[in-house]
């Protein structure tokens, strides 16, 4: 059934998921922090920013007003990059009913506490408030131009999760659905810590091999977390974890594995930031990723060395020799 829906973020991903809503019939409407922006999409009926060569299907219009954008919706789904989460949370209370529910397509971590997003969320609203997460393997392009994409939506309550899958589901675009939105969380945010591990190691030329043990490596310590703090291994296992996984280390799409690349080369994080222009969430995560390892007692030298890369100028070519001289051990760890 047709419903109206408000959309919080207009940056590629929240465009790619309000494009895909709209073309399944939904009235949605597109907040955009910049009103000027926001009233240029809707004359131009293109993001011409992030997305310039996917138009606007009819029934997604853009907004630069957050309450014209959620007053009377019957949905509501942040996507703006996971810094902001909280503060969209505090405009967004005064709209959000158990009726509504809260979804957000967001991945990473509340910066400073490493709490996730849905605790985050939950802590605001208490359990009377459904809450779903849209997470997956999805590059935004790739889904405003509707090539075949699925995803996974985790949700505190299996028919909001359901509601969910089915406001998304068709037009190229599956979604599948999890109560596990400790795991969705989890692979959501950890594999933009990865993709830049991998990304620094192609922009050093260092070969597949090289790409295709960070990957397998990196979903073992995504594991081990998931493990530590409670996530259902099926779900790292699934699109969430190794699907995204997979996705971000190898698709130069990413914005995360961008980075890594220019830093493989010798860039420093400044220039890479500048040249992408985009919101990177490996940086701020791989701090509160190793704040959660250390808490859990957990193991990850992957995310570790990208940590002290990123945030202690240790050096990328080391960073492989330390990962290479690690004692032998047992895969299955
Ligand atoms: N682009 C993609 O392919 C995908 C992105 N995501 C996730 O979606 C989230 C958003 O990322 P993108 O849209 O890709 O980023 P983007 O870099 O394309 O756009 C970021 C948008 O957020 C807005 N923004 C920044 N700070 C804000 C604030 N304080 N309040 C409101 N808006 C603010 C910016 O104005 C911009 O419109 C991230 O957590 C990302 O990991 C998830 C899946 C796919
Ligand atoms: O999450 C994404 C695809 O699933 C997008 O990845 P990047 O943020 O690295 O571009």
């Amino acid at each position: 059934m047709a419903t109206t829906i408000a959309v919080l973020g207009a940056g590629s991903w929240g465009t790619a998921l309000g494009m895909q809503l709209a073309r399944m019939g939904h009235e949605v409407r597109l907040w955009a922090r910049d009103a000027e922006r926001a009233e240029a999409m809707e004359r131009d009926r293109v993001n011409q920013r992030y997305l310039p060569e996917c138009p606007f299907p009819e029934s997604l219009h853009a907004t630069g007003d957050f309450d014209a954008a959620c007053r009377g919706a019957e949905h509501l789904l942040v996507a703006t990059p996971s810094h902001a989460f909280g503060e969209t949370l505090d405009r967004i209370t005064p709209f959000v009913t158990a009726e509504t529910g809260l979804a957000w397509a967001s991945k990473g971590f509340e910066p400073g506490t490493g709490r996730l997003l849905h605790e985050v969320a939950r802590d605001r609203f208490g359990p009377e408030i459904p809450l779903a997460l849209i997470t997956g393997p999805s590059f935004a392009r790739e889904v405003a131009q509707s090539l075949p994409t699925a995803v996974t939506v985790a949700a505190t309550d299996p028919e909001f999760g359901q509601a969910w899958a089915e406001l998304l589901h068709g037009n190229n675009f599956r979604a599948y659905y999890t109560a596990d939105l400790v795991g969705a969380e989890l692979g959501g945010a950890i594999k933009n810590v990865l993709a830049v591990a991998c990304g620094m190691a192609d922009g050093m030329g260092l070969g597949h091999n090289t790409r295709a043990a960070l990957i397998t490596r990196g979903l073992a310590e995504m594991r081990r977390l998931g493990r530590a703090l409670g996530a259902d291994d099926h779900t790292l296992m699934g699109l969430a974890g190794i699907g995204d996984l997979v996705l971000t280390c190898t698709g130069d799409q990413s914005r995360n594995r961008r980075l890594g690349m220019a830093l493989g080369q010798g860039r420093s994080v400044d220039e890479a930031l500048a040249e992408i222009g985009q919101v990177v969430e490996g940086i701020k995560t791989a701090e509160e990723v190793m704040r959660l390892a250390e808490r859990a007692g957990v193991e990850m030298p992957i995310a570790e060395q990208v940590h002290g890369i990123l945030f202690r100028g240790w050096n990328a070519r080391k960073g492989v020799q330390v990962l290479m001289e690690r004692d032998l051990k047992p895969e299955t760890d």
